[in-house]
């Protein structure tokens, strides 16, 4: 799903955001992104995206390689990720509905079926009711749920968040992470840029921390405790192996 090897990425001026990144994250997991301000959290999630290209190092996502890929090959990438922002990015001006629709409009996703998808999803996040109202008459929290939706409805096989707490009450808060692992059960790979220690103690997961654009610890996949506790039950962690290619 995600493969990182010696992973660099720095910015103009010289800034090192990322400096000798290794992380393998399989199919199906959620992966909590923590550490300090200025850690490299948002510039990992913005490589996995494909919206930078890394320094030095190999980056593969969803089976294509990033580093190398033509920009029609990370568009197929990008169709596949649902992200969620730190700072939403909804469209003023435009409903909740038609914030959603956008997302499936673009896939080329019409008709009823784009109706029936749009309203599913707003209705998984707790706004049906809202679905016309115009996204800067939400509060913040329902403008949050609204970005949440239009990640989600796509059913992407990876979804992306970057602080999707941030600045949301305890409940709301509490809201949008049970949406993420919802996404997660639903056979989506998860992976959450956050602050938020009660996030992460609520939905579980793995925790990669990163300081100083290293990876400092990571607890790896919790063992899928069904299969590892049935006899010859499969594997005992979902986690790709190491491979020794650095
Ligand atoms: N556009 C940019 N130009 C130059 N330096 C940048 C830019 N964006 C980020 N950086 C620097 O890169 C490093 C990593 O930043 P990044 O935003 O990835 O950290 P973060 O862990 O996501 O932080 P936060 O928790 O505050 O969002 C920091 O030193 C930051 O100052």
């Amino acid at each position: 799903m995600i493969r990182a090897r010696a992973l660099r990425a720095v910015y103009p001026g010289g800034v090192v955001a990322l400096d000798g990144v290794d992380l393998d994250v399989a199919p199906g997991e959620l992966v909590f992104l923590t550490g300090r301000s200025g850690a490299g959290k948002t510039t990992l999630l913005r490589l996995l995206l494909g919206a930078a290209v890394p320094a030095a190092g190999s980056l593969t996502v969803l089976g294509v390689d990033m580093t190398r890929a033509a920009p029609e090959d990370v568009q197929r990438v990008r169709r596949r990720i649902g992200m969620v922002f730190q700072e939403f990015r909804l469209f003023r001006g435009r409903s909740a509905y038609d914030n959603v629709a956008i997302a499936l409009r673009v896939a080329g996703v019409g008709g009823a079926e784009l109706r029936r998808r749009t309203l599913e999803a707003l209705a998984a996040v707790g706004l049906a009711d809202l679905a016309g109202r115009r996204v800067e008459t939400l509060s913040w929290g329902q403008q949050q749920r609204v970005a949440v939706a239009r990640a989600l409805v796509r059913r992407p096989a990876l979804v992306l968040a970057d602080e999707p707490t941030g600045n949301l009450d305890a409940e709301t808060a509490g809201a949008v992470v049970d949406l993420l692992a919802a996404a997660r059960q639903a056979g989506a790979t998860v992976l959450v840029a956050t602050h938020d220690r009660g996030a992460i103690e609520r939905a579980g997961g793995r925790i990669v921390q990163l300081e100083g654009g290293r990876i400092v610890a990571d607890t790896g996949a919790p063992a899928p405790a069904a299969a590892a506790l049935e006899p010859g039950g499969g594997t005992a962690s979902r986690r790709e192996g190491p491979d020794g290619a650095r």
